[in-house]
Order: structure tokens, then sequence, then C-alpha cells
């Protein structure tokens, strides 16, 4: 058994985004050294108020009043200048990381087994991909944007004070410890809560995701006020969490804004009190208050930055969470053979989804080069996973399984699965048109031999009579498309990847009675030169197999030809009387 890894810290979340950053680094130095232009120039004006103040005014210096003025206009828009490439610069950083980040979690999530999607829902995994990977980017825009200007700010504010009046400066910085212990204690509580707050948004998710394909379902059971509970349940949970989360904020902000101008009255009392004793000038106090707006902007900033960089990390362990999960597959380890045979052999396999609930046990089977095998059985007594096993979608607890006397794992993943065309029990199509989903199945295909493929599942009629032809839409999932068509373009699929082991999951359940003949006759085509294992719950498709194998709850009871069979096993005598009976019915 393995142990589920420790969570990740802030901290650590912090790192791993930086390292990510850092392949963007020359973006990110552009973005830091414009943030610090920019704030560098705000000094300008609180020293022009005071050359107005202590010289201009006094001195009646009109002459220098224009370019006293010109020297603060100059300088705001010289700031107002950076802040156009600064916002230019920034949305180019930020969108390139999205995208990286974005598809590397694509990438990898693509290559994680089937085990893994086992046990996630569909709505978190868009989640992840749709809303934590830009709040995820928000940490490293915000961080840099934001928090380094601001603490820079703070830094040169409070090292400008300091040299202009020392005792002043002092007095304007009381409050900061007292609003840097009330962002650390803030943080603390919103952390985990912010983690749960994303948890419910997937939650949410997965509910919405749930109803929209399920939505005819929802319709013919008229389940919608069930859903609509269960939506508003999750709704609920999402709202809770979000609420407590600004409930805290609420309370957070305006307590430091207060510490802030806590600061800034006693600045004026104080300040008052030495201009009254003749130790200060009214210029260096009103240069000190503009000042002090210097300070605490970029104070009241952090607390804003504080807040997107916690939901932005809790969004960034969950993103990490998937590109550190070590399972990845890797498709090229192994051999690749020049040539297959397409003998395909179970010797004593035992598998189970879960380790206590074994399906299979103890197979054995084989197909020889060019031969027909069908696995017949109850539903559920494993004949899918059978084929599972063969693609290497999963692995078996106990006893081998080889192609051309080769065990699967000492074969790439890439090679196993060219060689296998696997017509799988749901026709699963792409959203995209007849040509993308034929394409799959040989990417560099002409339009000649897309045709010669559907003319072999029986799909040509159909497609000819749609008047966008190849390109006609088959909708989500394949929607437009009636469940036989859909089946016929997927056997279309895989007579295209023209593989030497041919996977027949049920792939004729569908289609009407004509088109199941003529798919028959084109499949008994197909098989004349290749390895096919057919699943079949209809007998009257798989008779003329070479071998049968019955499967019962997850064992082989008997194995032959359809003739031998009839002869020696009455759990098969008894399937094929009901087939047959129905069949004539
Ligand atoms: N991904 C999975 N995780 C856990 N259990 C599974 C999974 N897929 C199938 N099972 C279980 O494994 C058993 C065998 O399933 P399998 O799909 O192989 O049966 P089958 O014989 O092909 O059934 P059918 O004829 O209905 O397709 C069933 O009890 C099923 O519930």
């Amino acid at each position: 058994m393995t142990l589920a890894p420790a969570p990740m810290t802030n901290s650590a979340a912090l790192r791993r985004l930086l390292v990510f950053a850092r392949a963007h680094w020359r973006i990110a130095l552009l973005q830091l050294g414009l943030a610090v232009a920019g704030t560098g120039l705000i000094y300008v004006f609180p020293g022009v108020v005071r050359w107005f103040v202590d010289e201009i005014i006094p001195q009646r210096r009109a002459d220098l009043i224009w370019r006293a003025g010109g020297l603060a206009l100059l300088a705001f828009a010289l700031r107002e200048g950076l802040f156009y490439v600064r916002t230019r610069v920034n949305c180019t950083f930020e969108q390139r990381m999205i995208t990286d980040l974005r598809g590397r979690l694509h990438r990898k999530m693509a290559r994680l087994p089937l085990g893994w999607f086992d046990h996630q829902s569909t709505g978190d995994i868009l989640t992840k991909l749709a809303d934590d990977v830009p709040a995820t980017q928000r940490v490293i825009l915000e961080g840099i944007e934001q928090g380094c200007t601001a603490l820079l700010q703070i830094l040169v504010t409070a090292i400008v004070m300091m040299v202009a009046d020392m005792k002043l400066a002092l007095l304007v910085l009381a409050p900061t410890p007292f609003i840097a212990a009330g962002g650390w204690i803030y943080s603390r509580w919103v952390s985990p809560r912010a983690t749960a707050a994303r948890e419910a948004t997937s939650a949410l998710n997965a509910t919405l995701h749930d109803t929209i394909s399920g939505i005819r379902q929802i319709k013919s059971y008229t389940a919608e006020e069930m859903r609509q509970w269960r939506f508003l349940a999750a709704s609920q949970r999402l709202q809770d969490r979000q609420t407590r989360l600004m409930a805290a904020w609420a309370f957070y902000a305006p307590s430091m804004t207060l510490l802030g101008n806590a600061g800034l009255v006693l600045l004026l009392m104080a300040g008052s009190w030495w201009c009254v004793q003749g130790a200060m000038t009214a210029g260096r106090l009103m240069e000190f208050l503009l000042l002090v707006g210097f300070l605490y902007e970029p104070i009241s900033r952090l607390h804003g930055v504080n807040q997107t960089l916690l939901s932005g990390l809790a969004a960034a362990k969950r993103v990490f969470a998937i590109l550190d999960d070590e399972t990845e597959e890797d498709l090229d380890a192994g051999e690749s053979l020049s040539a297959v045979r397409g003998e395909v052999e179970f010797n004593g396999v035992t598998f189970g989804y879960r380790d206590d609930k074994p399906v299979l046990h103890d197979i054995s089977l084989k197909a020889a080069r060019h031969q027909t095998i069908a696995i017949v059985g109850a539903t559920g007594s494993g004949k899918s996973t059978l084929f599972q096993l063969l693609t290497r979608f999963y692995d078996p607890q106990g006893g081998t399984i080889t192609l051309d006397g080769i065990p699967l794992p000492k074969l790439s993943k890439r090679f196993l699965r060219a060689t296998l065309a696997y017509v799988t029990q749901e026709a699963f199509l792409f959203a995209g048109t007849v040509r993308d989903n034929l394409l799959l199945g040989k990417p560099s295909a002409t339009d000649d031999e897309l045709w010669a493929a559907l003319r072999d599942a029986c799909a040509e009629d159909f497609v000819r009579r749609h008047p966008e032809g190849l390109d006609a839409e088959v909708g989500e999932r394949g929607v437009l498309l009636s469940g036989g068509e859909r089946q016929r373009l997927a056997l279309a699929r895989a007579f295209l990847k023209d593989a030497p082991v041919l996977l027949l999951d049920e792939a004729t359940s569908a289609v009407d009675v004509k088109s199941e003949h003529l798919i028959q006759t084109a499949l008994a085509r197909l098989r004349a030169n290749r390895t096919s294992l057919v699943i079949a719950h209809r007998l009257s498709t798989i008779v003329e197999a070479d071998v049968i194998y019955v499967l019962h709850l997850g064992r082989i009871l008997a194995s032959g030809t359809h003739e031998e069979l009839l002869q020696s096993s009455s759990y098969y005598r008894e399937m094929a009387a009901l087939a047959f009976d129905e069949g004539a019915a």
C-alpha cells in the first residue's frame, strides 16, 4: 500500500512556482525593472511640493513655478508611459506562463494511467485546467508586479523618511509591526479555507458537468428537481466557504487601514506640535504627509496581494499535485518488434481494479496468428477487462500476457497500442468532423482511403448523404449521429488503422440487421489476415470463431468451437438456446 503524499506547504508551492517562472526570467526581469522605475518616479512630486512650500512661495520665486511644475508633470507622464508598457509586458508574461502551465498539465493528464481517472471527476479536472492554472499564475504576476514593488516602495519610503527626519519616520513606522502581525494571522487562518473553497468550486463544476452529460437521462426520468437539489447543495457549500473567506477579509482589510490611519493622525498631531515649537518647517510636515501615503498605500496593496497569493497558492497545490504524480505512463520504454505475427496469450492472469476485489482469476487463453477467438459470458464477468489488460490500460497482479511470445511489459506501450485496433463498447467520437474522427486511425490517410474505410464499415452511404460529407460535424461525443452511425464510424476508424490485432468489444450491438450483415461480411474480410479477439453478447455473430471462451464470474468455464461447446458445456448450451430462441422470435 502506498501512503498518500504529505500536503504541500505554501512555501513549497511558492518555491515550485518560482522554479517554473525561471523559464520566463527575461520577461519577469523586464517586468520588475519597469515596476521599480515606475515606483521611483513617485518620489518626485513630494519633493516638488516641499520646493514650492519651503522655497518658491516664501522667497517669491515666480520664475521657478514653471520649472517645478514641468518637472512634476514630466515625472507623472513618464510614470503613466511606463504603466502602459508594464501592462503590455504583464499581459504577455501572464499569458505565456498560463499557456505553458496549461500545456504541461494537459500533457501530464493525458499520460496518467487509466486508474488515475477512475478516481477523478471530470468537473474537478476541468476546474484545475480552467480556473486553477490562471489563479496560480496570479501568484507570480501579483507577487512581482504588486508584491515586490509594494515592498520596495515601503523600504524606499522608510529610508527617505529616515534620512529626512528620523523622529518623524519612527513615529510613522510605529504601526507597521502590528500590520505585519495582522497579515500573518490572517494568512494562517485563510490558507486552509482557501483550499476548501477551491475544492467546493470543483465539486460544483463536477455536479454541473454530470447534469450536462446526463441531460437525456435527467429529462427521460424527469429528474430535473432532483438534480437541482444536488446542484443547490453543492452551490450552498461553495457559498458558505466563500462567505467565511470574505467575512475574514471584511474584518482584516479595514482593521489594517485603521492602524495605518492612526499613524497618519499621530504624524499630523506630533508634526504640528514640532512646527508650533519651531523645530520643523510646514513644508517638511506636508512632505511627510504625502510620503505617509506612499508608505501605507503599498501596505494596503500588500493585503490584497496576500489574499490573491493565498488563493493562488491553494490552486498551485492542486495543480502541482497532478504534475508531481509519479505514475505517468512512459509510452516509449521497452522494445518494438520489426514484424508482428499477432499471437496473443494469457497465462494464469489474475487481476482486480482494487487489490481487495479480484475480477479475473487464473485466466489462460490463446489466439494464434490470424485466428478469431471469441469471449462470451454474462455481463460483468470480466470480458472487457481482458482487453483493458491487453492494451495495458491496467497491469495484472498475477500471470503474464504475451504478444508473439514476448511479455507485454517488455514492449513499449506505443508499439503495443499501435499493433492493436481496439473498438470499444462505447463508440466514442470526438467533437469535430467525420474526417477528424477517422484520421485518429491513420493521421496521414487520403480522402480515398477514408472513403474506402467507410465503405468497409458500411458507413459510406450515410456520410455521402450528408451535404458536407467528410466535413460533416458529429457533435460532442457524436450526439448528432445515431448510435448505429457512431458505431460504424468507430469501426471505420479501426479499419483505417489496419493493425495486426483487432479487438472488438460488442462493436455490432447498435446496428440494424441489414448493416450487421454487411459489417459481418466486412469483418470476415478484415479478419482474414489478422488476429481478432471479439466480445459479443449475440452468439450469432461469433459462431464462426476458431475458439470461443466462456467466461463466468472472472473464470474460464469452457472453451472450444461453437459445436464443441454445444456438446461440452451446459452453461454455453443454455446461452445458445436463449440467444437463438430470441433470434428466431
Ligand atoms: N474501472 C473500474 N474500476 C473498478 N471496477 C471496475 C472497473 N471497470 C469494471 N469494473 C468491474 O469489473 C467487473 C468486470 O467488468 P467488465 O467491464 O470487464 O465486464 P464485462 O464482462 O465486459 O461486462 P459487460 O458485458 O456488461 O460489458 C465488473 O464487476 C465491474 O464492476
